[in-house]
């Protein structure tokens, strides 16, 4: 069993992260548990630490204490380093990771599951890489998208009203206020998706979201059947539609009813290309990343996660099967 280490961004849900740290750690102290911790001081910080610790010899585990988007870093400075495990303790205003891999909310409860996990097998998620000319390859262990959720994410990180909501808990308004303001002004553009070697056309489209678990903008199911280890992306176009029901369709995300829209198509694939008639902003996990055109592809159980999670969902699809 490798050693424990742990990476905290202080910033996360402005400074909740802390408060969920001083928990952890009082209960690490409580039960002896060797650990070492680190903080993170700037973005990308997370990433540049995590691949140090990765390069030591033999078995590691790093734990996130903080939100989707410095998940997002570690798992990209770890990617190419199978001898990595990496856990959450979710303490970010989004948290669409603990949703979809049953990571508890509770940070003791969090803690509880890590440590007993850690003894077990890790579970293998799949990822996707993002590639495109301007920048390097990206990977994403929630979702991507390109398009009004793209611009969405860049005003967001950009909003000083998230900064001041979150002190309330209630970031999460922000895209509620901005994804309401983007609509009626998005203008939707015309895509070309080349899945697993078959083109498909789709005018006037408000994005596409390409998504690893079904969760995603703080607790929104856009695609309800995805699985975390089948080697598949599932896609979510949406696009042909009013602004109006562009509305309906952004509120019945929050339980998964958009997929019964006909401007929602549904598609699940291993390669894809995003080509667009203008150029679509772009999200990794959450965060802006680059602009269309970009390729994406579905690396299958490539990344150990300390979590019940997947285990829990195999055990039962062969309990069905059976
Ligand atoms: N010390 C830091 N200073 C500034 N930015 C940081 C720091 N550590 C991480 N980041 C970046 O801050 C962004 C937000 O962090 P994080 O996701 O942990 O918290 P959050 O926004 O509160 O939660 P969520 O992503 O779940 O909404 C991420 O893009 C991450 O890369």
């Amino acid at each position: 069993m490798g050693k424990l280490y742990f990476i905290i961004n202080p910033n996360a849900k402005n400074g909740y992260s802390l408060k969920v740290w001083a928990k952890v750690e009082k209960e690490l102290e409580k039960q002896k548990i060797t650990y070492e911790a680190f903080l993170t001081a700037y973005k990308g910080n997370g990433a540049e630490i995590a691949m140090l610790l990765a390069k030591q010899e033999g078995e590691v585990s790093i734990t996130v204490v903080g939100g989707d988007g410095t998940l997002n870093e570690v798992v990209n400075g770890v990617i190419s380093f199978p001898n990595v495990k990496v856990g959450f303790i979710p303490a970010g205003s989004g948290n669409d990771f603990a949703r979809g891999f049953q990571i508890p909310r509770d940070p003791l409860h969090a803690l509880s599951v890590l440590l007993r996990e850690r003894k077990q097998e890790p579970s293998l998620t799949d990822v996707g890489k993002i590639s495109c000319s301007s920048k390097e390859d990206l990977y994403f262990i929630n979702n991507m998208g390109a398009g009004l959720d793209g611009l969405i994410s860049k005003l967001a990180n950009q909003s000083k009203m998230k900064k001041w909501l979150n002190k309330f808990s209630l970031g999460g308004l922000v895209y509620v206020y901005l994804l309401i303001k983007e609509i009626l002004i998005f203008k939707p553009t015309d895509v070309q998706l080349i899945v697993d070697d078959i083109l498909y056309d789709f005018p006037a489209t408000w994005f596409v979201t390409v998504a690893n678990q079904p969760f995603y903008g703080g607790g929104m199911q856009i695609a309800p059947k995805a699985k975390t280890d089948d080697g598949l992306l599932n896609i979510i176009i949406v696009y042909r539609l009013s602004r109006l029901k562009m509305l309906s369709v952004f509120v019945s995300v929050f339980w998964g009813g958009h997929v019964a829209f006909k401007e929602v198509k549904m598609l699940t694939g291993r390669e894809i290309q995003i080509y667009s008639s203008t150029p679509m902003m772009a999200h990794a996990d959450g965060d802006y990343f680059a602009e269309t055109p970009l390729q994406i592809q579905a690396c299958q159980q490539v990344l150990p996660i300390i979590t019940r999670g997947i285990k829990k969902d195999r055990r039962q699809k062969e309990l069905k099967n059976a």
